[in-house]
């Protein structure tokens, strides 16, 4: 399942992040990937312990946990912060799979999810579309600024080369409380329909079992 997700910051505050980033050193791409990553990437990145770096990661990861669809279809536990990266001049990514673990300095985070936050407006470059081959089929992402696709880890993905422009974003990975993506996906639409009937006041006593159900089988589903 590819969740997107608009407008977690708005295009004042995209501009605004982006100014920040901009002015930071921004290194050699390969230095966080794995082996399978390496041969296949080229961009840039910004250190991992970059102190704005850093800072806009905590508010993005501050964004996201308040956020309830994203909440709702992450059901996060652990994430492995925000970096940042940006390809130009025909930069590109090719077709890989993310590393399954990742170590932080809160101890290892199992990557059940993979997220790219666009921080470049749509027009700001040509190519740099996020391919995602999905259990739906391959999908091509490329979203305005300030707006996040989520998707599940296990997906071979690639970033197409950059011809004319720059792109910047912020990707991250996350370990779910839910590890299987079958049952993330049916609480997901459990949770979905949920909200919407409760939106329109319909059937209460209804509502009040679904809900029930709902806890129930994120205590069966979830590890903590
Ligand atoms: O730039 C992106 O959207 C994705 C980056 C990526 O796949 C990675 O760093 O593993
Ligand atoms: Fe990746």
């Amino acid at each position: 399942m590819l969740i997107e997700i608009p407008n977690v910051f708005s295009k004042q505050e995209v501009n605004q992040l982006r100014e920040q980033l901009d002015a930071r050193t921004w290194i050699d791409g390969n230095q966080t990937s794995g082996m399978m990553a390496s041969t296949r990437k080229r961009n840039q990145q910004l250190d991992k312990d970059d102190p704005v770096a850093l800072q806009i990661g905590e508010l993005i990861m501050a964004r996201l946990l308040a956020h309830p669809l994203f909440v709702s279809a992450a059901l996060p536990l652990q994430f492995y912060p925000p970096l940042f990266n940006r390809y130009q001049g025909g930069d590109t990514f090719g077709y890989h799979i993310d590393n399954a673990i990742r170590s932080t300095s809160d101890g290892m985070v199992r990557t059940d999810l993979s997220a790219t936050l666009f921080l470049s407006e749509l027009n700001a470059y040509e190519g740099g579309e996020l391919v995602i081959q999905d259990t739906y089929g391959q999908q091509s992402i490329k979203l305005a600024a300030g707006s996040l696709v989520l998707y599940p880890s296990t997906s071979l993905h690639q970033v197409t080369p950059v011809t004319s422009g720059e792109r910047t974003s912020a990707f991250m990975w996350l370990q779910s409380m839910v590890r299987d993506e079958g049952q993330r996906r049916l609480l997901f639409q459990l949770d979905q329909s949920i909200q919407t009937l409760t939106a329109q006041q319909a059937a209460e006593q209804e509502l009040f079992n679904l809900t029930g159900v709902y806890h129930n089988l994120l205590r069966r589903w979830s590890e903590l």
